[in-house]
């Protein structure tokens, strides 16, 4: 039999049908999870076409884009426009009967955390989700990924989609991560590598001993944010780690399922001859922790480095991208990273807001308190990831240190709700994309680990963590 990659077996595995000579197929899709944000013209395709859902029981309905996260919430908007849109989510849970987490559920939280705390992603499954972050499952061995509201109304219908195979790519993680560095700083390290484009048209396994040493919210953290390197999907095989942390779930298979299930789970991996249309490999043993100085994930240096020099830069168009991203960012050519003064923190996010997250940030916090200029907030990834850092005195730690201590949403992730930056503020900030305008109109986005998050809260200035290790 001719060798395949884990990609190459999930989608076989969920092939109903051959389109056409061009490579369309039809997809089965295990599972979706919808946001009030992206679903509401799906549904309401669904409903002038008079057509009902095909597996309501294959979905999940969860606020989290426009929710407030202010620490005493109810189940209203701050905003007409949200209000609006989690009403019409209300109203399609009820008439199509799909199970909602609503904004004051004890299960509520960001969708991609949501979504495996409820045990519903597991190994082999193939999961899309009108998000780009649905890369995210790649961590369990399942294959996720981001589709648009045409696709959403299709799938809902049908449970299938219309789908044309990427290419497939190895990225090698190779090495032992050094003190304070995190799967944050590795694929940070690795857009910058290959840039924001760089993966375009393909789906990603990432193998090597970093993928097998990390826990499966450092795993996460990789899968979710492939796709700011243009990756269409992102993957990781299976292994114990995946097991252990995914059998409490409540939607988790039990007893002789479980069984059956493992079975199947232990044949997913790229045969050992399997063909990649690209290979790479990132040695991390000599990463250090990483930041972005610009507005594109990949215009990110290590934090004891400096800011491009544009006096040294040959090529028109990284001259005129660099110094685009430099004016916008209030920056000069050739700068210390040390030396750009923050005046908020956040940490939040569908990247870095889980358990262990919040935990290493409150290993730093502990015993400081955030310098006096700067504002900063704790938004937890789910109300549940929220309790359990309660119920460990995490929360406690931020609150002593100076930051809120907020309910769980997408928040200043993409301030769609109230917390939004003003022009020039400047924001350590443990998401995803430092895009213009991202978390408030010309506000300035710096990614980083929530570790160098809570350092730079501690400083004032963007900081190296390992200061406080
Ligand atoms: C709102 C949604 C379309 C978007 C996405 O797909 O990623 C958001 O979650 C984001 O992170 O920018
Ligand atoms: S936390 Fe940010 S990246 Fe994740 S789904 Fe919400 S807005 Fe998108």
């Amino acid at each position: 039999m001719k060798p395949k990659t884990l990609y190459e077996k999930l989608i076989d595995s969920h092939t109903i049908r051959h389109l056409d000579d061009e490579g369309n197929v039809l997809l089965y899709i295990d599972r979706t999870i919808l946001n009030e944000y992206t679903s509401p013209q799906a549904f309401t395709g669904l409903r002038q076409a008079s057509r009902q859902v095909w597996s309501p029981k294959a979905a999940l309905l969860n606020v989290d884009h426009v929710n407030p996260t202010r620490p005493l919430r109810n189940a209203e908007m701050t905003d007409a426009g949200g209000q609006l849109q989690v009403n019409y989510f209300r109203e399609n849970s009820r008439d199509f009967n799909i199970e909602l987490f609503d904004v004051t559920d004890k299960r509520q939280g960001i969708e991609h955390v949501v979504f495996h705390e409820q045990g519903m992603c597991l190994p082999g499954m193939v999961i899309a989700a009108g998000d780009s972050h649905t890369t995210t499952y790649g961590a369990f061995g399942a294959f996720g990924f981001g589709i648009g509201t045409s696709e959403i109304e299709h799938l809902l219908a049908t449970q299938t989609l219309v789908y044309k195979k990427l290419k497939t790519m190895r990225a090698n993680l190779t090495g032992t991560l050094g003190h304070g560095v995190t799967a944050k700083d590795v694929i940070i390290a690795f857009i910058a590598k290959i840039s924001a484009s760089g993966a375009t048209g393909y789906a990603i396994e990432f193998t090597g001993e970093v993928v097998d040493a990390l826990n499966m919210e450092g795993r996460m953290t990789i899968c979710n944010m492939a796709v700011e390197a243009g990756a269409r999907g992102a993957f990781m095989a299976p292994d114990a780690k995946v097991y252990d942390y995914i059998r409490s779930g409540v939607k988790t298979p039990k007893g002789a399922l479980w069984d059956q299930a493992m079975l199947a789970w232990q044949q997913l991996y790229s045969d050992s001859d399997a063909v990649f249309d690209a290979e790479i490999t990132l040695d991390c043993t000599s990463l250090t922790p990483m930041v972005t100085w610009g507005i594109s994930p990949d215009q990110a240096v290590m934090i004891n480095d400096k800011t491009p020099n544009l006096e040294a830069t040959k090529d028109e168009a990284a001259y005129r991208d660099i110094q685009k991203a430099l004016e916008y960012m209030g920056l000069e050519s050739n700068t210390k990273i040390t030396d750009i003064k923050i005046s908020h923190a956040f940490i939040g996010s569908c990247t870095n807001a889980r358990i262990e997250d919040l935990r290493s940030a409150a290993t730093i916090l502990q015993g400081h308190k955030i310098a006096n200029h700067v504002k900063a907030m704790v938004v937890p990834g789910s109300t549940q990831v929220r309790e359990q850092a309660e119920r460990e005195g995490i929360a406690q730690i931020f609150i002593e240190a100076g930051f809120e201590w907020r309910q769980s949403g997408c928040s200043m992730c993409l301030a769609m709700n109230e917390d939004v930056l003003e022009a020039g503020d400047r924001c350590a900030s443990s998401t995803n994309r430092n895009f213009i305008g991202r978390q408030g109109a010309g506000a300035r986005t710096h990614l980083m680990s929530p570790e160098m998050v809570a350092a730079a809260a501690i400083k004032g200035y963007l900081t190296d963590v390992r200061e406080f290790m």
